[in-house]
């Protein structure tokens, strides 16, 4: 039917609306409605804007900080070109802080900041920004709650205030498990539309002393050394991950300890599982707490593995390793679509812990691309995998305070055998955690996982439609 000119209908409003674009990423979209009476039009904007305000999940004000070198230094540019208006037209509200230096935005959030006025805090930046504000807001969150974040056993309060993530980082691996894609006009429509996901953050301690928390890759042996070369490299930018990944890939470095975990066997679901975290996900929404008739039965010798034994409820492996890997989300990043640990889970009070004994370089290479392909990267004889609750590493080489201050010095330390024979390639006694991309300085830790401490603006990866199944519009 033919439309009538614009001009017969002299009064009109636009809706902006969020629209699902390609690969997860959404857009903003506008359609205008016409009409003849000035009174009408009003009526309908006024209406609109009521039920906008009657959504008491969506932002009004909002803390912004912004690392302006994170990534490729882009971030003032991504908030000021592609969020700020965003923000303007949703009438969301802004108190912006361009951080000054490293630990700027943790130390306002901790200290200084008047939290009661906003209903949520933003960062736009990479993982270790983020990780800025998850310990911002959970030790403040402590802090006004009178919990001691040094007791490894304290149940830490959640905290109220969600965490949005505008990515403009290195890796945006959090971004990338949380929302699918690292595309800052997307997070920025989620927090906009007021999206809640909740998030399992793990305490590390080292001899009843807080260290971190880790809400993403808990790393020794490949990642933590991938991560104490490449701090050396940063001139590089991203690009100093792949180089230090090729350098400690030829290092072929491995390390002895015991590590020992608390299985979660209270659950349903497997790190095995085919089934993925998603959008609305069923085991979060039960905190993991899912009975499972499957579950395995706590027997005191386990026959199959030779060195690992069953001590009150807690197993212990003891062994050398090339890497021990616990990943409380999947982190899948671009550099691993599926990620270190494809199953786990963003809000199930669980870690995988993913331990890689010594192999040859043959066999870790194929482990390694197995995390770029659909094969399982679980599924070789010096991998395996746990799903557990707490979990301790003790290196097997006591570590002195004279050596932990060699390692702030960056000095390596050669395990004894080693020290009594220098010309030999022996591995170093002791590798770095690798906790979000920040090196720790102790070896011998104690991690627990807390389950949904904090909440992000996201709501967990959708599913994609599948296009080939929907009909045709143009031949319908
Ligand atoms: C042959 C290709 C195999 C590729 C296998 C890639 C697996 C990559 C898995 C990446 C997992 C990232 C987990 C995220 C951790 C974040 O909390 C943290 C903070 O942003 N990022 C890093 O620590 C940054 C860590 C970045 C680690 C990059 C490791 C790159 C390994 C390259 C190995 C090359 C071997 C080549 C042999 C010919
Ligand atoms: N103004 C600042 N100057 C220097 N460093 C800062 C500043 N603001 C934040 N930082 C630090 O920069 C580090 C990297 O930032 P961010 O996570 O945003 O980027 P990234 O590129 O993803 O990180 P990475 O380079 O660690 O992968 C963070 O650990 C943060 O503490
Ligand atoms: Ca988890």
């Amino acid at each position: 039917m033919p439309q009538k000119s614009t001009e017969a209908y002299p009064y009109a409003f636009t809706v902006s609306y969020v629209e699902r674009a390609w690969q997860h990423r959404w857009r903003c979209s506008d359609v205008t409605f016409h009409c003849l009476e000035g009174a009408l039009c009003q009526q309908w904007v006024q209406t609109i804007r009521e039920q906008l305000t009657a959504l008491t999940s969506r932002p009004k004000h909002l803390l912004v900080y912004i690392n302006p070198y994170g990534g490729k230094q882009q971030g003032e540019r991504i908030y000021e070109q592609k969020v700020a208006p965003l923000f303007t037209l949703a009438s969301i509200s802004t108190d912006v802080i361009v951080t000054e230096h490293a630990n700027h935005a943790r130390d306002h959030l901790r200290t200084e900041a008047e939290l009661k006025q906003y209903d949520g805090v933003v960062c736009v930046g990479g993982d270790g920004m983020f990780s800025e504000m998850v310990h911002g807001l959970v030790s403040r969150t402590q802090r006004d709650n009178g919990v001691d974040q040094n007791s490894p056993e304290e149940k830490l309060v959640p905290c109220t205030l969600r965490i949005g993530i505008i990515p403009a980082g290195s890796t945006d691996c959090i971004c990338y498990a949380t929302v699918g894609i690292n595309d800052p006009v997307t997070s920025a429509l989620h927090i906009i539309v007021g999206d809640a996901q909740p998030m399992d953050v793990c305490s590390v301690h080292h001899n009843n002393t807080f260290l971190r928390y880790s809400v993403s890759l808990l790393g020794y042996g490949f990642y933590g050394d991938v991560l104490a070369d490449s701090e050396r490299k940063r001139w590089m930018g991203p690009a100093r991950y792949d180089f230090s990944g090729f350098k400690t890939f030829l290092t072929h470095h491995y390390y002895e300890g015991t590590v020992s975990f608390l299985p979660a066997t209270d659950i349903l679901g497997t790190p095995r599982d085919k089934t993925r975290c998603r959008a609305g996900c069923f085991i979060c929404q039960h905190n993991g707490q899912l009975y499972s008739e499957d579950a395995p039965e706590i027997c005191e010798t386990d026959p199959d593995v030779s060195d690992s034994e069953y001590k009150g409820g807690w197993r212990v492996i003891r062994g050398k390793f090339l890497a021990i890997n616990a990943a409380s989300m999947s982190c899948a990043c671009p550099r691993s679509p599926k990620g270190l640990s494809p199953a786990a889970h963003l809000a199930d009070g669980t870690t995988d812990l993913i331990l890689v004994r010594k192999c040859s370089r043959f066999n870790f290479l194929r482990h390694l691309l197995r995390h770029t392909s659909k094969y399982d990267q679980f599924d070789m004889t010096f991998v395996e995998v746990h799903r557990v609750r707490r979990f301790r590493f003790t290196p097997r080489y006591c570590q002195s305070d004279s050596e932990l201050d060699l390692r702030e010095n960056g000095k390596r330390l050669f395990s004894q055998i080693c020290r009594d024979h220098p010309a030999c390639s022996c591995s170093p006694a002791y590798s770095s955690w690798n906790c979000d991309g920040e090196i720790l300085p102790h070896a011998a830790i104690e991690v627990g996982v807390h389950c949904q401490l904090i909440k992000l603006f996201a709501r967990g990866i959708e599913e994609q439609p599948v296009f080939e199944d929907l009909p045709n519009p143009c031949a319908v």
